[in-house]
């Protein structure tokens, strides 16, 4: 990014579209409004206008936003015109010809941050927000989006400074003799700071969940039906469905919002020894997803022999298929994808456990970068217990866990993770 430069872009959706969102932001913005929409709005309130240079090319709504008090900490204006391809290709093309740069991906959200107006965490739930599809995502997203996990970071870099200030004190009098011993709350106050972090923790696994989906998958021997089920369970025709054995070779994905959560169906491979490369290939890749889901649905046919089921560490249902040929034994519940009989049972299943594991308190951390951070600290307030008696190297590992907690503020080397992050966001944003 060059500074100083002034950008555009599209910000609303796809057109045609009934309206067209095009911001702008950067120095020049007050000037190009008064060349080139008839003059600068009132701040914050929008005024109709004719949009163009010497011809006009649209009517339409201007607002002006002065910096600092803006998204990005510029100045910035959003001109809402009609949603016409052409309209809106003449109207960016008028912009570059005085001098307005066509913004990158994420460059507007790029700018917000390094003028201070975004923490890292905050963009992250802004990234999440555009992106959600369930509403579990959606609520998660808005409560990082405004700042719950910032205002805990904030407070708890508070704890940590004034714990800090503490010892310090003790090593800039320690030669004069007149600086009291540590309070006995001290300690304390560690502990108890520790295990705060920790409590966070332990929401992360239903945070993660929220965000990113229940894990299902669909296990079992070739031609079990699995792939006939997670069509039934989609009502969608994804998955191919044949009498061959080892017809499914590649996991198949397929998302599913059920009672406002994520799931994540997994078709997979039939498990058995085979010479085929390919179908081995599937097997090995169907043997890790059922590693990493977090239901199994292991599926028994009363027209096949049984199979020994994988062990597990996630729980695993035995699901009865094709219950129109006959029944198997000890199964959790039976279904058959011709009849469509038990299909709507246990996709009433599924809903239920996976809203018993994402159940509980809204939860400040979701992300692997949330987690790391949080343990860290954990890491460096123990150490800091067991040193404490060395109010240097005490303060020296609070040190690091306010570090730790910069660095997910992005207050402390950001390059890291900025690029990642801005590289979702899609131009415009
Ligand atoms: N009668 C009956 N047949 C079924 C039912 N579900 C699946 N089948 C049949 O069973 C055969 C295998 O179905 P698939 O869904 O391809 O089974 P799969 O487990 O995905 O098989 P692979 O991908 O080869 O491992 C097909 O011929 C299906 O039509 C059912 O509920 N009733
Ligand atoms: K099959
Ligand atoms: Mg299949």
């Amino acid at each position: 990014m060059r500074d100083g430069d002034t950008i555009a872009a599209l910000s609303s959706g796809a057109l045609p579209a009934g309206v067209a969102v095009i911001r702008l932001s950067g120095p020049q913005v007050p000037d190009l409004l008064e060349r080139l929409a008839g003059g600068v709005p009132e701040p914050r309130k929008l005024a109709l206008r004719q949009i163009g240079a010497d011809t006009w090319l649209d009517r339409g709504l201007v607002a002006y936003f002065p910096a600092p008090h803006s998204f990005t900490g510029e100045h910035c204006a959003e001109l809402q015109v009609h949603g016409s391809p052409a309209g809106v290709r003449a109207i960016l093309k008028l912009l570059v010809q005085h001098g307005v740069r066509l913004a990158e991906a994420g460059e507007f959200t790029r700018r917000a941050f390094e003028n201070g107006k975004l923490d890292l965490v905050t963009i992250e739930g802004l990234g999440d927000l555009l992106e959600a599809e369930t509403e579990n995502q959606r609520q998660q997203a808005l409560d990082r989006l405004e700042g719950g996990l910032t205002r805990q970071l904030d407070s708890w870099r508070e704890q940590l400074l004034d714990l800090r200030a503490e010892l310090e004190a003790r090593l800039d009098f320690s030669d004069e003799g007149d600086v009291d011993e540590l309070p006995e709350s001290f300690s304390a106050s560690l502990v108890a700071l520790r295990q705060d972090f920790e409590a966070a923790l332990t929401g992360f696994d239903r945070g993660r969940l929220r965000r990113e989906g229940v894990r299902v998958a669909l296990a079992g021997p070739p031609n079990a039906g699995k792939s006939s089920l997670i069509n039934a369970l989609s009502r969608s025709d994804v998955a191919i469905v044949t009498d061959e054995a080892g017809t499914t070779r590649d996991v198949r994905e397929v998302p599913l919002d059920l009672g406002g959560q994520l799931f994540i169906l997994l078709d997979l491979a039939g498990l058995r020894e085979t010479d085929s490369k390919a179908e081995a290939e599937g097997v090995r890749r169907a043997e890790a997803a059922i590693a990493g889901a977090d239901l199994v649905l292991w599926l028994v046919a009363p027209d096949l022999p049984e199979y020994p089921a994988p062990s597990t560490p996630a729980p695993l249902w035995r699901i009865g298929t094709k219950s129109d040929l006959g029944q198997a034994t000890q199964v959790k519940l039976a279904l058959s994808t011709q009849t469509g009989s038990g299909v709507d049972i246990l996709l009433n299943a599924i809903e239920e456990f996976g809203a018993d594991m994402v159940r509980g308190e809204p939860v400040l951390v979701s992300r692997e970068r949330d987690r790391q951070a949080l343990l860290a600290a954990v890491e460096a307030v123990r150490e800091a217990e067991r040193v404490v008696a060395q109010p240097e190297l005490a303060a020296e590992s609070l040190r690091r866990a306010s570090h730790a907690l910069e660095r997910l503020l992005g207050r402390l080397d950001p390059e890291r993770v900025l690029d990642q992050l801005f590289s979702r966001f899609c131009i415009g944003k």
